[in-house]
């Protein structure tokens, strides 16, 4: 008959008095605290439920842990990174399983991220479901005030933690690996939900400081015209990269890579960075060294970039001078009007940026600060580079950007015309091969539709008409020409 123990007349077993009795009670306590509560200062509610609590404690098997979101340290603007990680964590792996949800644009981002709702709890399954864990987010109003003036207060502070509430027998498991777990994947989490920046130092920033604006750009692997080979080779080696966390902490190594991109103008060097950012999901620091005056400037800036980053500087050659010489007729180049820096020597004063100086930033200096970094160079002229610069270990591989030949005119007729195939393939195919030498941003813009009347055919065939002028036009081997050759990578 247990059944009858719930109709209210039962008396309960063993306290001497009706169910329907202790159901009044219960019902009368919250009443009256529901009338209370609004005029009990919170300081003392806190007290209350911290009584409650420890009541609780005494009878229950759970235990919990609070991560407050304010932190000492002003790292990340005053809040710990716990809470940080933990917001993202629950947004990303528990979101789905909560009913009340908040939604936000991080950082002026476009992407929508969502995150769990005040006082909501969820569940996460820990190891397959072998140990539960419980979350909700608390949101209290501290004020100094009592309650009723609580209402339209401005000097209130919301205090805001996430509550873990787990079986004391999963405590040792929580503390060794479930928390570690948290912050690694709410930290990769927010990775993925924030806007990627393109960071510069010569807009705003005064040369010593960086700027950032949004990064928003269309480039990708696939959309790359170049040798299929090559491409391969540059997307397994910086997916190494990404994933070689543990391989370079065995290995002692600084977790960073040097790439230089070199080629004539037009050949996608920018374009592959750009690419490269992209896949990787990274942010971009692009150093204009001319705006740099100092070293000291230069090792603070080298020192504010974040891990996940790409480093680039430009037109190395044209940033400093590797020789010391001036080559006057680079001058007539647009981007070679900049001030040259005069690096020969390391001044001896340290007023000036330098090419040692530079070379101790990539070497020694930014492996002290955290890792998973690439630098990358790009140039016109890679036989003027300094070795010491472009040395096996700086610079761990060395792109050539090379003139389209027919493979990368293939991706850009995907790109441009959203054709795999024409039967002016093969003239094309022998022009770029064995004639023409045309950069992908030459052949791309012959390519590019005049009307919205797409004209396949007489695309390709105004092509092959600029090819073949090309072709007639006596070849000047202007000094950024790179030698003809096919596109390899050393
Ligand atoms: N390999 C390529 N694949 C696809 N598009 C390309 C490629 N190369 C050039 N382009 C097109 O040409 C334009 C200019 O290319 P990009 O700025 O990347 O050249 P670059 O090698 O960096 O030139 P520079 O040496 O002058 O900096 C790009 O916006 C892109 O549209
Ligand atoms: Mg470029």
């Amino acid at each position: 008959m247990d059944g009858a123990y719930f109709s209210g007349n039962v008396v309960v077993p063993g306290l001497g008095f009706r169910w329907r009795d202790l159901f009044v009670a219960a019902a009368s306590l919250v009443f009256v605290w529901c009338k209370v509560r609004p005029h009990i200062p919170l300081e003392i509610e806190d007290h209350i439920a911290a009584l409650v609590r420890a009541l609780f404690a005494r009878v229950t098997p759970y235990v919990t842990v609070t991560i407050d979101e304010h932190a000492g340290d002003t790292t990340f603007g005053g809040r710990s990174e716990l809470y940080l990680a933990a917001e993202s964590y629950l947004g990303a792996a528990c979101s789905a399983r909560a009913r009340r949800l908040r939604a936000d644009l991080a950082d002026g981002s476009d992407r929508v991220s969502l995150a769990v709702g005040d006082n909501e709890e969820v569940v996460d399954e820990f190891r397959g479901g072998g140990a539960r864990m419980w979350w909700r987010k608390t949101a209290k109003t501290r004020s100094f005030f009592f309650a009723w003036t609580r209402r339209n207060n401005d000097d209130e502070e919301e205090r805001r933690a996430y509550e873990l509430t787990f079986h004391r027998r999963h405590r040792g498991l929580v503390e060794a690996a479930y928390l570690p777990h948290v912050l690694a994947e709410g930290r990769a989490a927010a990775v993925r939900n924030r806007q990627r920046r393109l960071f510069t130092n010569s807009a705003g920033g005064g040369g010593g400081a960086w700027s950032h604006v949004k990064l928003d750009h269309p480039a990708s692997f696939a959309k790359l015209a170049m040798d299929p080979a090559k491409k391969q080779d540059i997307i397994d080696d910086l997916e190494m990269f990404r994933d070689g966390k543990e391989y370079y902490a065995k290995v002692g190594k600084a977790w960073k890579r040097g790439y230089l991109l070199y080629g004539p103008p037009g050949t996608g060097k920018s374009t592959m960075i750009a690419a490269m950012a992209n896949f990787l999901d990274y942010d971009v620091y692009d150093l204009e060294l001319t705006a740099v005056k100092i070293n000291t400037e230069l090792r603070k800036l080298f020192i504010e970039t974040t891990g996940k980053s790409i480093i680039i500087i430009e037109d190395i050659d044209c940033s400093v001078d590797l020789t010391g010489k001036r080559n006057n007729t680079r001058k007539k180049k647009k981007k070679q009007q900049r001030t040259m820096i005069a690096i020969e020597e390391e001044e001896e004063d340290g007023t000036k940026v330098t090419l040692s100086g530079l070379l101790n930033f990539i070497d020694g200096l930014w492996s002290a600060c955290g890792g998973e970094r690439i630098i990358v160079f790009t140039t016109n002229h890679k036989e003027k580079l300094d070795p010491a610069l472009i040395r096996r270990g700086r610079m761990d591989m060395r792109i050539e950007m090379s003139y389209c030949r027919f493979q990368a005119f293939k991706v850009l007729a995907k790109n441009y015309l959203d054709i795999d195939d024409h039967e002016l393939f093969g003239e094309i195919r022998r022009l770029l091969e064995e004639e023409v030498d045309m950069t992908p941003a030459d052949v791309a813009e012959n390519l590019m539709p005049r009307s919205k009347k797409r004209d396949v055919h007489a695309t390709l065939a105004k092509l092959i008409a600029t090819l073949n002028n090309t072709l007639m036009m006596p070849r000047q081997h202007a000094p950024m020409d790179v030698p003809r050759s096919r596109p390899n990578e050393e």
